[in-house]
């Protein structure tokens, strides 16, 4: 029988390079004045939380991180100061979440069978989600993290209810959210191209008449949105036992 790094190195020879693009370059609107991707969440940046999980991921390759003109000196700075060795590119993001994954993905190198986009203010994603998300997209070329839905959904207009939709068919989805590299490229560039306004990836890809599957997702990988996912923050820290 071979030696176990021989066979470890001959499974990760089977896999496709997988290129992690971070969306960074929002205006944490909702975060009511606070620039959530720099901001210190426990002893490290939000951002930096978030790369320090793709970096340990041995299924990634290298990550482009996207990000507004106005603070890329101090991302940069911060990728040389916490010694983020897989950052290859910082790039500029444009007026939208889909536009700015585009500008990344123009940069992923020509290598990359994956694109693993990762939103920057995802920072609790685990190396079992990452793991789990990049596997099945390489088998069935797109793959999202999902958790199902827990509260009753209504569908509502001008605030009246016009019908409870059926919650076991319901599914919050997380990122990252993995492609094959040409397909979504084609997709984001077609949904560009005809102005159509997406929340998500996947959307793109879906549109195409593609499908996407999900794999399981974990209620703590969390997208810091408002004030409020700054102390839902702080206490999954703690539950990981890092006392903040
Ligand atoms: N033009 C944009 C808009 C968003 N994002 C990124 O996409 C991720 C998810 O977006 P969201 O949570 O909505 O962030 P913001 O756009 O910054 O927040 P808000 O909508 O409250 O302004 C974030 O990491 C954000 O930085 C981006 O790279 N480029
Ligand atoms: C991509 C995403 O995180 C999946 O849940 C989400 O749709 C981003 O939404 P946002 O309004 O740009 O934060």
């Amino acid at each position: 029988m071979a030696p176990i790094f021989d066979r470890l190195r001959r499974r990760r020879a089977d896999m496709p390079f997988c290129t992690a693009v971070v969306p960074a370059a929002g205006s944490s609107t909702r975060m009511e004045g606070q620039d959530k991707i720099l901001l210190t969440l426990g002893d490290y940046p939000v951002l930096v939380r978030t790369l320090q999980a793709l970096e340990a991921c041995t299924r990634i390759q290298e990550i482009v991180v996207v990000t507004r003109e106005d603070i890329i000196v101090p991302v940069s700075q911060l990728c040389r100061d916490f010694a983020l060795e897989k950052v290859t590119h910082i790039v500029t993001g444009g007026a939208t979440r889909t536009q700015s994954v585009l500008n990344g993905i123009r940069e992923a190198s020509p290598q990359a069978g994956l694109i693993a986009i990762h939103d920057g203010a995802r920072p609790f994603v685990t190396q079992e989600v990452l793991e789990e998300v990049i596997d099945r997209a390489a088998q069935c070329g797109a793959a999202a993290p999902a958790v199902p839905v827990t509260d009753t959904v209504k569908r509502a207009m001008n605030g009246i209810v016009e019908e409870t939709v059926d919650r076991d068919t319901l599914f919050a989805v997380q990122t990252p959210q993995v492609f094959e590299a040409s397909l979504i490229k084609a997709a984001l560039q077609r949904a560009v191209e005809e102005g159509v306004t997406l929340t998500d990836d996947c959307a793109a890809v879906e549109r195409l008449g593609m499908k996407v599957a999900l794999t399981r997702g974990d209620r703590a990988n969390i997208k810091l949105t408002t004030p409020t996912d700054l102390d839902l923050g702080l206490g999954i820290l703690n539950g990981r036992g890092e006392f903040v």
